[in-house]
This record gives structure tokens, C-alpha cells and sequence, in this order.
């Protein structure tokens, strides 16, 4: 099995969540300050994302990251390669993300003199607080909700990226260093659009049980959510997701198109 792409995924991914994090951290003004955590969660599971596409594109049409120019492979083991890294990165990624959307809504103010301690202290103690108080299936609270989210949309993600390629490169060329930006950038819009309204309901799901259950399940948290606030509650982030995404996705996608090419 091919490992450049699990190295290139894990390098890549890093580096876009170096620009990414600033619109992590003003999503929801909370505690989530630190980079360690991030980078070393996104590039775990960046890696198996591009790992396992293009290692399943490898097993449906015979062809290597290198050939796939000369012979590229069509739209449906696109989209099946997509979605078969977008199921297994989702479970990769579900104590990780949890633990952020935890971190990321501890409304607690910054210690000041006399307020109490917050209640998680950093990733470590939020982990083995879950762990202790909600069990290790606590760790993968908001599990479904996330393959749900991110099974088709990885599909999305790279048919747009390779349809834009294709379409401003010729036929057997590589992709310019600008129409990889582009088609990374877009790629990454267009992934988050469709991932928005299952991303509100997977973190919902996350903050449930924090205190108390609120919702039985997800179909509930889906019906409560829309009873309560309306259809425009499946939208809530969409403008600050797609603006993340174009830089995110445009410099993860250069950066492991580049080293793939170095290696190759
Ligand atoms: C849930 N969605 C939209 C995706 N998983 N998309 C593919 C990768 C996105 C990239 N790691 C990012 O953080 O933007």
C-alpha cells in the first residue's frame, strides 16, 4: 500500500489548518487558544482522508497517483474513493472533534482572580473528563452525525477539485500551481455548504450530555431544532465554514499536490 499520500495528507493538512484556525477560534469565542492540539488532530486525520482516497482509487481502477493524469479515473470512483476516506477519516476525527466543540463553548471566562477554574483545562483533561463521566462511548458522542456529514461531502470534495482541474488543464498535463488553488479552494467551499446542516446537528449532539440529555437522538435533535428555531437553523455557520474552507483547502490541496510531485 502506497504511504506517500498518508505523509503528504498529514504534512498538507497541517499546514492548512495553520491558516485555518483563526476562523476556528472566532466560530464560537471560547478557550480552544492553543495549535498543538489541532495539528497534530487534523494531520492524523488529514492523512487518512487522502490516504485511503487515493488508495482506493489504487484498488478500483489499477492506476497510481502519478498515472492518473494520462489515465484519469471517471466521476463514480471519484465520488466512492471520496467517500470511502470521508467514512473512516469520521471516525479518526470523533474524540478529536469533540473534544474541540467541548473546548470551543466553555463559556467560562479566562481564569480571573477568584472565578472558578474552567471545566476542562486543556485537551488532555477535557478527554479524561469524558472518559470519566460519560463513559469511552462518551468519546465518540456526535459519531453518527459526523459520518453522516462527512461521508458524501469528501465525495463533493474531490469531484469538484478534480472536475475544476480538468477542466483548466490539458488533457494529460498537471494542474497549475493557481488551478490547484482554485479547485482546492472551491473544493473546500462546496464540501462545507453540504456539510453545514449536518455540522450544526453533529455539534449539538457533541454539547448533549454535557449536562443534562437534551435530545433522544439525532432525528430529534433535527425536528427540535427546526421546531424551535426554523429551516435557517441548518445554515448557522455557513458564511464563516465557506470562507475557512477557500484558504484551508486551497493551500492543503497545493501543498500535497507538490509533494506527491517531489516524491514522485
Ligand atoms: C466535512 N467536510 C466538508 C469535509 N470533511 N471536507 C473535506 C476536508 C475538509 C478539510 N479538512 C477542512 O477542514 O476544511
Amino acid at each position: 500500500m502506497p504511504v506517500e499520500e498518508f505523509v503528504a495528507g498529514w504534512i498538507s493538512g497541517a499546514l492548512g489548518l495553520v491558516l485555518g484556525h483563526p476562523f476556528d477560534t472566532v466560530k464560537l469565542l471560547g478557550f480552544f487558544k492553543g495549535m498543538s492540539f489541532p495539528i497534530a488532530s487534523i494531520a492524523v486525520v488529514n492523512s487518512v482522508l487522502f490516504g485511503v482516497y487515493s488508495n482506493t482509487l489504487l484498488v478500483l481502477t489499477a492506476t497510481s497517483h502519478q498515472e492518473r493524469r494520462a489515465q484519469p479515473p471517471s466521476y463514480t470512483h471519484i465520488f466512492l474513493a471520496g467517500c470511502t476516506g470521508g467514512f473512516l477519516q469520521a471516525y479518526c476525527l470523533a474524540p478529536f472533534d469533540l473534544i474541540k466543540v467541548r473546548l470551543q463553548n466553555q463559556t467560562e471566562p479566562r481564569a480571573q482572580p477568584g472565578s472558578p477554574p474552567p471545566r476542562y483545562q486543556g485537551p488532555v483533561h477535557c478527554a479524561a473528563s469524558i472518559f470519566r463521566e460519560e463513559g469511552p462511548r462518551g468519546l465518540f458522542r456526535g459519531a453518527w452525525a459526523l459520518t453522516l456529514r462527512d461521508t458524501p461531502t469528501v465525495g463533493i470534495y474531490f469531484i469538484t477539485y478534480e472536475g475544476l482541474c480538468r477542466q483548466y488543464t490539458p488533457e494529460g498535463q498537471n494542474p497549475s500551481s493557481a488551478t490547484v488553488l482554485v479547485a482546492g479552494g472551491f473544493a473546500g467551499i462546496a464540501s462545507w455548504v453540504a456539510a453545514t446542516p449536518l455540522d450544526v446537528i453533529k455539534s449539538r449532539m457533541q454539547m448533549d450530555g454535557l449536562r443534562r440529555r437534551v435530545y433522544q437522538g439525532m432525528l430529534d435533535c433535527m425536528v427540535s431544532s427546526v421546531r424551535q428555531e426554523g429551516l435557517g437553523v441548518f445554515f448557522r455557520g455557513v458564511t464563516i465554514n465557506s470562507a475557512r474552507a477557500f484558504p484551508v483547502n486551497a493551500v492543503t490541496f497545493l501543498s500535497y499536490e507538490y509533494l506527491l510531485r517531489w516524491w514522485g
